[in-house]
C-alpha cells in the first residue's frame, strides 16, 4: 500500500492503544483565561480555504483513511439502544473493514480507537470487546444536557469506571460559560476529573451552545487547567457540532497550553462527520496545526457514528475500483 506522508516520523502504522499519563491541571491562571482571543473572521477565512487544500496526496488518501479509522470513537448514542446494537458496534470495532480489503491495504489488525456508548451499555461493551485493547468510552454526568442534579453526575461517573469505562466524556455546564463564571467551570471539571480516578476525561464543550468563538477559547483553556486529557466539540445532540472554525480555536488552544505547560491535550471533534472527504480535511489541519504527534489515537479521536460506512465504501473502491451494496451496514 501507499505510504503515509507521516510514515518518516514514526507515526504510521497505528499500533499504540497506550494512554498518555493523565493531564496534572494546574491552577486557575484567570489572566491567561481572560486574554484568550479568538479572531472570527480570519479563522471563518482560514476555516474556508481547507476543504480546497491538497495536503493530503491522492496517493495516500487509503492509508490516510486508515488511520482515519484508528482514531474513531465509534460511537451508539441512541435512546433505543440495545445490547445486540452495541454487540455489534464492538464486533465493527474490532473488525472495522473485511477482512480482504485490510489484507489487500496490509492493514490486518486495524481496530477503532474506541467505542463509545451511555453509562448503561458499558457492561456489554466491555464484554465483547474483551482481549481486543479497545477501550470503551461512556458519555456521563447526564449526557447530553448536562443538568442533572450534580452529585448525579459525578456518581454517575464513579459508576461508569466501575462498569470498566477506561475513558469518560463529561458534559459541561454551558451556563458557566454564558455566564462568564470560569472559577464555576473550573470547578466542576476539577471535581469530574478526579471522580474520574484512572479513566482518562474529554470534556465536552457543546460548542454550539457557547455562543461565540472567544467563548470557546476561553472554556476549552479552563477544562485543560483543570485536567481534561481531551477537549470534545459537541454532544452530537446540539443544532450545530463540530465545524472547521471551532476545531481550529480549540487545537490552536491545545497548541497555546501545550507551548505553556508542555502538556499534551488531545481534541475530540464529534457530531455530525460523516464522509471521508471531510475527515481527511479534519487530519490535514490537525498534522498542519499541531503536527504528526496528535495523529495518535491517544491525541485525537473523531466522535461518530456513520463515518466509518464511508470510509469503508471508499477503500472498497481504492482497493476494487468499484462500490458494492455489501458495504451498506446498518448498526441498528
Ligand atoms: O460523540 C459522538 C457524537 O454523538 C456522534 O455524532 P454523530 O452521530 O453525528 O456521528
Amino acid at each position: 500500500m501507499p505510504q503515509d506522508p507521516t510514515a518518516a516520523s514514526g507515526a504510521f502504522p497505528v499500533t499504540t492503544k497506550e494512554h498518555l499519563p493523565r493531564n496534572p491541571g494546574m491552577p486557575l491562571d484567570m489572566d491567561w483565561v481572560m486574554s484568550a482571543q479568538a479572531n472570527t473572521s480570519a479563522i471563518e477565512r482560514r476555516a474556508a480555504t481547507l476543504p480546497g487544500r491538497r495536503s493530503v496526496k491522492k496517493d495516500y488518501q487509503a492509508a490516510w483513511l486508515c488511520k482515519a479509522i484508528s482514531l474513531i470513537d465509534l460511537t451508539t448514542l441512541s435512546g433505543d439502544d440495545s445490547a445486540g446494537r452495541v454487540q455489534r458496534l464492538c464486533a465493527k470495532a474490532r473488525q472495522p473493514v473485511a477482512p480482504d480489503l485490510l489484507e489487500a491495504l496490509d492493514m490486518t489488525g486495524l481496530t477503532t480507537g474506541a467505542v463509545c456508548v451511555y453509562h448503561d451499555m458499558v457492561e456489554t461493551a466491555v464484554a465483547a470487546l474483551a482481549g481486543s485493547g479497545i477501550p470503551v468510552a461512556a458519555v456521563s454526568t447526564g449526557f447530553p444536557a448536562g443538568l442533572s442534579p450534580f452529585h448525579l453526575r459525578i456518581a454517575e461517573i464513579g459508576e461508569s469506571v466501575a462498569a470498566g469505562a477506561a475513558e469518560i466524556d463529561i458534559v459541561i455546564s454551558r451556563r458557566h460559560v454564558l455566564t462568564g463564571n470560569w472559577q464555576a467551570l473550573y470547578d466542576e471539571m476539577a471535581e469530574m476529573r478526579a471522580a474520574c480516578g484512572d479513566a482518562h476525561v474529554k470534556a465536552i464543550l457543546a460548542t454550539g451552545e457557547l455562543g461565540t468563538l472567544r467563548n470557546v477559547a476561553k472554556a476549552s483553556l479552563v477544562c485543560m487547567m483543570a485536567g481534561a486529557d481531551f477537549i470534545k466539540t459537541s454532544t452530537g445532540k446540539e443544532p450545530v457540532n463540530a465545524t472547521l472554525p471551532v476545531t481550529l480555536t480549540m487545537i490552536r488552544a491545545i497548541r497555546d497550553y501545550h507551548d505553556r505547560t508542555g502538556i499534551y491535550v488531545g481534541y475530540k471533534p464529534a457530531g455530525g462527520i460523516s464522509k471521508a472527504k471531510d475527515a481527511l480535511v479534519y487530519l490535514s489541519m490537525i498534522k498542519d496545526e499541531l503536527g504528526d504527534r496528535w495523529l495518535q489515537p491517544d491525541l485525537f479521536r473523531f466522535g461518530a457514528s456513520s463515518l466509518l460506512g464511508d470510509i469503508e465504501r471508499q477503500l472498497e473502491h481504492h482497493v476494487t475500483g468499484s462500490y458494492s451494496a455489501s458495504w451498506r451496514h446498518a448498526i441498528g
